[in-house]
C-alpha cells in the first residue's frame, strides 16, 4: 500500500505552491508521522525543510506559532519561509517551508563528542527558551526529538506544534516530559513547565541504562520525582548539575532567565565539583556562548 505522500515526496519531485507559485525540489524525506511529513527540499541552491500536514487544525496552529515567532527580534526571526497548499492526488494539502537545520539529536551528539558537552548544550537550550519565553510563548512539547544540535553544541528547536501562549493550557505534550505525568504540577503554559521538560530531556540524554523508560511504564500511583533523583545520582555528569535538575523538577526555577543564570553559576565552577571539563575548547565555546547571550540580553532587555 502506498502512502499519500510517497509520490509527491519522491527524491527529485517538484512541489509547487498553489498560491505563491514557488517550486521546491525534494531531496529526501526527513520524517513522516501519521499526520504530517517533513522533507528536505531545495529552491535554487538553498535547502529548506518543508512540512506538509493533513491534520489541518494542528498544522495551522504550528504555522500560527511559527509566524508569530518569525516576526520577533530573536533567533527565530525569519524561521518561517513560505506557507502554501500543494495538490496531492487531486486534494489540497497545506504545507509550510522553514529553515533547514543540520545536525543530530542530543543523545547522538553526546555519544559522539562526549557527555561533557551537555554543559554547553544545556546553556544554549536555556538561551533558546529564554528568547521564546520573552516573546510570550512556552514551547510545550520540549523533548529530545524536537531539538537539533549542530556544530559546537548549537541548539535549534524544531516542531513548533506545541508552542502555547503563556497562561493557556498546554496543547501538545509527551508524557514522560510532562510535569503532570509526574504529579509535579499543572499542564499550564508557564516557563517552569518548559524547565521541567528541560530537566527530563537532560536526564534522558544521560540515562544510558534507559531507566527512565522503565519508570515511565510504572503505575501513576507509584510514580514520583524522587525516582528521577535516583537516576541523576547514578550519572557523574548529571550529579554535577543535580542542584539545577532538582530545582527544575520541583518547580523552584520560575523563569528561564533565572534558570540560565543558575546554570551558568553551576557550570562556571563556583558550586561545582573540582574536576575540570576535559576539553579546553569546550570552555572557549561556553565562554563565547555566554558572551553572545549577555550581549543579546543587553540589547533586547
Ligand atoms: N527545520 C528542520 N530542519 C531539519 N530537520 C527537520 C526540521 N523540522 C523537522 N525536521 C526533521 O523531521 C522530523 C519530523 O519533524 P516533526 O517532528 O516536526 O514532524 P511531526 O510529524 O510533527 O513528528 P511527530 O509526530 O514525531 O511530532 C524530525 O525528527 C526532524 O528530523
Amino acid at each position: 500500500m502506498t502512502t499519500w505522500y510517497e509520490d509527491a515526496f519522491r527524491p527529485g519531485s517538484e512541489i509547487q505552491g498553489k498560491w505563491n507559485g514557488r517550486v521546491y525540489v525534494v531531496e529526501r524525506l526527513l520524517g513522516a508521522g501519521s499526520n504530517g511529513v517533513v522533507a528536505l527540499v531545495r529552491r535554487g541552491t538553498v535547502r529548506f525543510a518543508l512540512k506538509a500536514g493533513r491534520e489541518t487544525v494542528d498544522h495551522q496552529f504550528e504555522i500560527n506559532s511559527l509566524h508569530a515567532l518569525s516576526l520577533t527580534s530573536t533567533s527565530f526571526k525569519g524561521f518561517l519561509i513560505d506557507v502554501d497548499d500543494m495538490i496531492v492526488q487531486g486534494k489540497e494539502v497545506p504545507f509550510f517551508v522553514m529553515r533547514y537545520i543540520e545536525g543530530m539529536n542530543i543523545s547522538d551528539f553526546l555519544h559522539k563528542w562526549g557527555k561533557e558537552w551537555i554543559y554547553v548544550i544545556g546553556s544554549n537550550l536555556l538561551k533558546k527558551l529564554t528568547e521564546l519565553h520573552k516573546s510570550g510563548y512556552v514551547f510545550g512539547d520540549l523533548k529530545i526529538e524536537n531539538m537539533i544540535v549542530s556544530n559546537y553544541g548549537d541548539v535549534d528547536l524544531i516542531d513548533f506544534g506545541g508552542v502555547t501562549p503563556k497562561g493557556r493550557a498546554i496543547k501538545q505534550l509527551t508524557e514522560v516530559y510532562d510535569r503532570g505525568f509526574w504529579k509535579a504540577g499543572e499542564r499550564v503554559a508557564d516557563e517552569s513547565y518548559d524547565l521541567f521538560s528541560f530537566a527530563i530531556l537532560l536526564i534522558k540524554a544521560l540515562d544510558q541504562k534507559n531507566r527512565l523508560a522503565a519508570l515511565s511504564k510504572s503505575l501513576p500511583q507509584n510514580r514520583e520525582i524522587e525516582q528521577l533523583y535516583a537516576i541523576i545520582k547514578e550519572n557523574p555528569v548529571a550529579v554535577r548539575i543535580a542542584p539545577f535538575l532538582h530545582q527544575a523538577l520541583n518547580g523552584q526555577l520560575k523563569t528561564s532567565r533565572e534558570a540560565y543564570q543558575y546554570w551558568r553559576s553551576l557550570v562556571a565552577g563556583k558550586k561545582l565539583a573540582p574536576s575540570p571539563l576535559k576539553l579546553p575548547w569546550l570552555k572557549i565555546c561556553f565562554a563565547a556562548s555566554l558572551f553572545i547571550f549577555g550581549a543579546t540580553v543587553y540589547i533586547y532587555w
